[in-house]
C-alpha cells in the first residue's frame, strides 16, 4: 500500500504571476507555504506589505501561511510538495542551487510550460536527468488558466498530469477551491508538450491580429494548429488522447484568443512592427514561446513533422524573415 503523503507544507518556487496565483491558491488550503523568490527586496516587501510587488499586486499574500524567502534550500525544508514556477529559461540556474538529496521523497511539480533552451528537452526531463527525480514523483499543473483571472477569483480548471494517478492527486487536492476545479489527466508528457507547444501558436496568432487579420483566419490558423500539436507530440509519444480536453484544446484556446496571454501578446507587438528584443523588453514577462519554438523547430529536424505553424513562427523571431511574407506562406498551407 502507498504511503499517504502529508502534504502541509508547499514549497513554491518562482516570483513571477503564476507564482503569486499559485501562492494565492493554496492559501484558501490550511497548508503553509514557503515561497522562494529571486529578489530579497521582494521578499521584504511582501513581508511588510502583503502583497508582490510585481506580479498581480492587487492579490492580498497571508503572511500568517505564507512565508517568503530567498533562500532556496530553506524554502524546501520540511516540504512535502514543491512546485517550481520560474521560466523554463531560468530554471537551470534555480535547480544548480539545490542538491539532488534536497528534492528526495518530495512530489516534485512543475507549473511550467516551457523548454529547456540549448537542451530541446522538456522542464520534466531536465528533473529526472539533473536531479534523478523518478517520474513517478514528478506532475504538471496545466490547463487554461491564466494568473490574472485567479487573481480575481474567476472560475477556472486545471489539469494536473502524472504517471502516478496517486501523486497526482495530492497536487489536486491542494489546487482545489471554490473558484479552481482541478483534476487529474494521466498523460505526463503528451499536457507537457502540448503546453509547450500551445505557446508557439498564441505567437503566431498574435502576428495574424498585429498584421490585421481577423477571426475567420485566426479560426483557421487554431484549428490547423490543433492538428500540428497532435502530430508533433503523436511523433514523441503515441497514446490514446482526447484532443479536445481542456488539458490540450482548452490550453490552446485560452492562449490564443485571451489578451491576457503573454505570447499572444508578443505575437501581436511583432506583427505591428516591434522587434522581437524590443518587445520583450517593453513586456514585464515572459513568452515561453520564444524560447520553445526553437527546441521545437531544432527537435523537429529529427521527427519530420509538417509543422507550418511552427516554421513560420521561428522563421519570424530567429531568421528575421518579415511576418507578412510568413503569413503569406501560411495562407497556403493551411485549410
Ligand atoms: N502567467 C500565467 O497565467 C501562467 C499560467 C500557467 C502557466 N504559466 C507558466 O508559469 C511559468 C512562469 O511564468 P509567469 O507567468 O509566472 O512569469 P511572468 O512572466 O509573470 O514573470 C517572469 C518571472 O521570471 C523571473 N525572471 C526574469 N528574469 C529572470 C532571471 N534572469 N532569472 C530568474 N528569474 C527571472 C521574474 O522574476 C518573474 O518571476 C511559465 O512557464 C509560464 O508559461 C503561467
Ligand atoms: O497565455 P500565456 O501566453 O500568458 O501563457 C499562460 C498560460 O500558459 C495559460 O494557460
Amino acid at each position: 500500500m502507498q504511503k499517504k503523503v502529508d502534504a502541509t507544507k508547499i514549497a513554491v518556487i518562482g516570483g513571477g504571476s503564476w507564482a503569486t496565483a499559485l501562492v494565492k491558491i493554496l492559501s484558501e488550503q490550511n497548508v503553509r507555504i514557503n515561497w522562494w523568490l529571486k529578489n530579497k527586496k521582494d521578499v521584504d516587501y511582501i513581508l511588510q506589505h502583503g502583497k508582490n510587488p510585481n506580479y498581480l499586486s492587487n492579490v492580498p499574500i497571508d503572511t500568517k501561511k505564507v512565508t517568503p524567502t530567498t533562500n532556496v534550500r530553506k524554502a524546501l525544508e520540511g516540504a512535502s510538495v514543491v512546485i517550481f514556477v520560474v521560466p523554463a529559461a531560468f530554471i537551470g540556474e534555480v535547480l544548480e542551487t539545490i542538491p539532488a538529496a534536497d528534492l528526495k521523497d518530495k512530489i516534485v511539480v512543475s507549473a511550467i510550460k516551457g523548454m529547456i533552451p540549448s537542451e530541446n528537452i522538456l522542464v520534466t526531463d531536465l528533473l529526472q536527468k539533473t536531479h534523478a527525480v523518478p517520474s513517478q514523483k514528478i506532475c504538471i499543473i496545466a490547463g487554461p488558466c491564466h494568473a490574472e483571472e485567479v487573481a480575481l477569483e474567476k472560475r477556472s480548471y486545471l489539469s494536473i498530469a502524472g504517471e502516478d494517478f496517486t501523486a497526482a492527486s495530492v497536487v489536486a487536492d491542494l489546487l482545489q477551491c471554490g473558484f479552481v476545479k482541478a483534476t487529474v489527466v494521466e498523460d505526463l508528457y503528451g499536457v507537457e508538450y502540448c503546453a509547450v507547444m500551445k505557446n508557439v501558436v498564441a505567437i503566431a496568432c498574435g502576428i495574424a491580429r498585429g498584421l490585421n487579420y481577423g477571426d475567420n483566419f485566426q479560426a483557421v490558423l487554431v484549428s490547423n494548429a490543433m492538428l500540428e500539436i497532435e502530430l508533433f507530440v503523436d511523433a514523441l509519444s503515441k497514446k490514446e488522447r482526447n484532443w479536445n480536453a481542456s488539458a490540450y484544446l482548452g490550453d490552446l484556446l485560452v492562449t490564443c484568443y485571451s489578451p491576457y496571454s503573454r505570447n499572444r501578446t508578443l505575437g501581436n507587438m511583432v506583427g505591428r512592427g516591434y522587434s522581437v528584443k524590443a518587445a520583450q523588453v517593453e513586456m514585464n514577462m515572459i513568452a515561453e514561446g520564444y524560447y520553445a519554438v526553437k527546441c521545437v523547430y531544432e527537435l523537429n529536424k529529427k521527427l519530420h513533422v509538417q509543422m507550418p505553424i511552427t516554421k513560420a513562427v521561428y522563421n519570424i523571431l530567429y531568421e528575421k524573415i518579415s511576418p507578412s511574407v510568413e503569413l503569406r506562406i501560411l495562407e497556403d498551407s493551411m485549410c
